[in-house]
């Protein structure tokens, strides 16, 4: 789906320079679950922030499907985002004064083949929650309408940014059942950032970052559910 070849990203800070990714290759495939773990500053949040075409590398070729997106211009990788990718961050970035179903509703909107929006916070368990504002959801709700926003377009890839960061064991089990669902039942190329070790057994790959370079790459033949998982 996405490969990324020999990509490398350094940032001059001053008269020093930060090697954020030093030569990595890697390939989303079609429909999969992968799990991207590390220690913090080993260069997760970058290398998902050039597959999903927020940052682009310093050296080293992109491509998805048979799409060289090597090189590509702002507009170009904007294009890719808006048709291709959803994204979900630690932090939900939900407008305040929308309610949920409108907050999906932003990008079900422009989007060229989208869900409705109800069904895609059905998807997410919220069906209940439609016309709740943000402000009137606990943090596992709010996410999970994220997820609903991040999703209705139907991207081929689903790019999450620790999106259990930030809550507790209990709900953010119920944002990787969402997150596993959609998975699942769209078949979005789904990648999840973490620090938390317990996620890793409900992919179907983990790939373990170190100092910018990937340090292993294990493939699970039964991935656990996530009601499984416990932290
Ligand atoms: N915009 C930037 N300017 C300068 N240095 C940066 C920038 N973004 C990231 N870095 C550096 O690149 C390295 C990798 O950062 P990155 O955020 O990708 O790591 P991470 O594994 O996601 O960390 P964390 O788990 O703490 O979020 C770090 O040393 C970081 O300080």
């Amino acid at each position: 789906m996405v490969r990324l070849r020999g990509v490398s990203k350094r940032y001059q800070m001053g008269a020093t320079v930060v090697h954020a990714l030093r030569g990595v290759d890697l390939d989303l495939l079609a429909g999969e679950l992968l799990v991207l773990l590390g220690p913090s500053g080993s260069g997760k949040s970058t290398l998902l922030n050039i597959l999903g075409g927020l940052d682009v590398p310093t050296e080293g070729e992109l491509t998805y499907g048979d799409h060289d997106l090597t090189g590509a211009g702002p507009d170009e990788l904007t294009e890719y985002r808006r048709r291709h990718v959803g994204f979900v961050f630690q932090f939900y970035n939900l407008i305040p004064s929308l309610t949920a179903v409108e907050n999906v509703r932003l990008v079900t909107d422009i989007s060229e083949h989208p869900m409705d929006a109800a069904a895609a916070l059905d998807l997410v368990g919220l069906s209940e929650r439609l016309h709740h504002y943000p402000a009137q959801l606990s943090g596992g709700e709010q996410q999970r309408v994220a997820i609903a926003r991040a999703v209705a377009k139907q991207p081929q890839l689903l790019l999450c940014d620790e999106p259990t960061g930030a809550l507790d064991v209990k709900t953010g089990v119920l944002v990787l059942e969402a997150l596993h669902r959609v998975n699942r039942e769209l078949g979005s190329s789904t990648a999840i950032i973490t620090h938390n070790e317990a996620i890793g057994s409900m992919a179907d790959r983990v790939v373990r970052l170190r100092d910018g370079r990937i340090a292993s790459v294990e493939r699970n033949a039964t991935p656990a559910p996530p009601s499984d998982i416990a932290w």
